[in-house]
């Protein structure tokens, strides 16, 4: 499903340039759920912004189902990011001006992949049928986290791309709302690619990877 190959990236800085990544390599199945790991500054967040073609590497290979993310011009990565790839930040980035009905729309629309009953479930599933009348400003963080979720879920997306997707929340809100991400990706058969920090998080997902000195190394010892 997604595939990562020896891929690098350095960013030019005051100092010089810094290599955060240095042949980075991860392989991912449809269905399952993979969490990255690392100190902060590790290259977590510029690994999975690599994977949602928001960024460009340097260099190396990504595919998501085969298809090359790497090499693609602005539309291509654009296109990526509207109809394969479903990406929750820890910032939810909601839309202020829309309710959360149409908040949950939003991506499945752009994806041309609009579905009422998928979307009925996903706000039902995920406790937001009562809310859907509602903006981003009058929900509490875990509310808002959780429409950020059905809306990467909303279009079906074969890759599920979360930075810290609970790192906002409490532990207990923190805890459903990931057992309602790993159940959702399960059903869907979509792949997850999660940020966390929490090791008590990430032994939750199918497997682990840890990024430390701009590669991928073992596990660290709890
Ligand atoms: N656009 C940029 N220009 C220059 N340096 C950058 C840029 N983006 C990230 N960096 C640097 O690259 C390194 C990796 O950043 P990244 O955000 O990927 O780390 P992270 O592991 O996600 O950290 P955290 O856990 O703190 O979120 C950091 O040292 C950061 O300062």
């Amino acid at each position: 499903m997604l595939e990562i190959r020896d891929i690098a990236k350095t960013y030019p800085t005051a100092q010089g340039p810094l290599a955060v990544l240095r042949g980075v390599s991860l392989d991912l199945a449809g269905g399952t759920s993979l969490a990255l790991t690392g100190e902060s500054g590790s290259g977590k967040s510029t690994l999975l912004h690599l994977a949602a073609g928001l960024e460009k590497a340097d260099s190396g290979h990504i595919a998501i189902d085969g298809a090359p993310v790497t090499g693609l011009d602005d539309a291509g990565r654009a296109r990526l990011r509207r109809e394969t790839v479903g990406i929750v930040f820890q910032q939810f980035n909601l839309i202020p001006s829309l309710d959360v009905g149409r908040n949950l729309a939003f991506q499945a629309r752009l994806a041309g992949r609009a579905d009422p009953d998928w979307q009925a479930v996903l706000a039902e599933r995920l406790g937001l049928a009562p809310l859907l009348a509602r903006y981003p400003e009058q929900l509490s963080g875990g509310q808002q986290q959780r429409v950020a979720i059905g809306r990467a879920l909303a279009a079906r997306p074969r890759l599920i791309l979360a930075d810290e997707p609970t790192g906002n929340l409490d532990e207990a809100t923190g805890d459903a709302v990931l057992d309602l991400l790993l159940a959702l990706v399960a059903e869907s058969g979509a792949a997850l690619l999660m940020v966390t920090h929490s090791a008590r998080l990430a032994a939750r997902l199918d497997a682990r990877a840890h990024l430390h000195a701009g590669r991928i190394g073992a596990e660290p010892v709890a």
